[in-house]
């Protein structure tokens, strides 16, 4: 029997770390950072209170994440990313706004979903700008897909929601259909949504609107 491996939403690049960011990655990743189990972890004994939690898959260099999770004390934050410099640049910002609401897990999210949160425990998940794969031999390694999405469902709340924002049209209409099609969820508008006020405008977002990108937001709820 040959087993094939598993097709990745990412291809790791060596990256260019800036000072800044090679410093919180090899300083600051012990104190923020949680590190890949095959265990299931307690999020409320990590953060150390029971609040609210939400998940952001792909923070990229966390300029989003980190303006959320400052202006939601009240809620606990988890970013998960594979891509160093990018978690480097999210510690550092971490450390800089003196957050406590926000941790990072360095690792591929699909195996953090299966192996290290368990059990219907998640508030709401936001992934914003999933990298587009245009070419559609590399549709495959698109993160949306519909058993990625029924994973996404076991582990939210009844009530909890999925956020997904992104400028690229055709990525839009096929995660409005897999979204669409997973029949715990109910999407909260008649197609797309409106942008959200927790949301906030990404210096990519806004080039990406000058060059005439139209951004969408899908918002869909766990039925209760
Ligand atoms: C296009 S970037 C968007 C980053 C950020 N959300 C933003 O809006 O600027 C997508 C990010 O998702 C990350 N990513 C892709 N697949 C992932 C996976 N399976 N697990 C964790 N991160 C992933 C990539 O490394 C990349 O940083």
């Amino acid at each position: 029997m040959s087993s094939h491996p598993p097709i990745r939403s990412y291809v790791l690049r060596q990256g260019y770390f800036s000072h800044a960011q090679r410093h919180a990655y090899e300083s600051l990743l012990p104190r923020y950072g949680i590190p890949f189990s095959e265990n299931p972890i307690d999020l409320d004994s990590i953060f150390g209170r029971t609040a609210p939690k939400i998940l952001e898959i792909g923070s990229g260099m966390g300029e989003t994440t980190v303006e959320i999770a400052a202006q939601h004390p009240e809620k606990d934050f988890v970013a998960i990313e594979v891509h160093a410099p990018g978690i480097g640049s999210l510690l550092d910002r971490i450390e800089k706004h003196g957050l406590t609401n926000l941790r990072i897990i360095p690792h591929d999210a699909k195996l953090v979903l299966q192996h290290m949160l368990t059990g219907e425990s998640l508030d709401g998940i936001h992934i914003f700008f999933p990298d587009p794969w245009p070419k559609a031999r590399h549709h495959k390694r698109r993160l949306i897909q519909s058993d990625f999405v029924s994973l996404l469902c076991n582990r939210l709340k009844p009530g909890g929601y999925l956020h997904i924002a992104t400028d690229w049209e055709d990525y839009a209409i096929h995660s409005l259909h897999v979204l669409s099609s997973e029949q715990r969820l109910i999407n909260t508008a008649a197609d797309y949504a409106p942008r959200p006020a927790y949301r906030p405008l990404t210096k990519f977002e806004q080039r990406g609107m000058k060059l005439g990108h139209t951004i969408r937001d899908l918002i869909f709820t766990k039925a209760a």
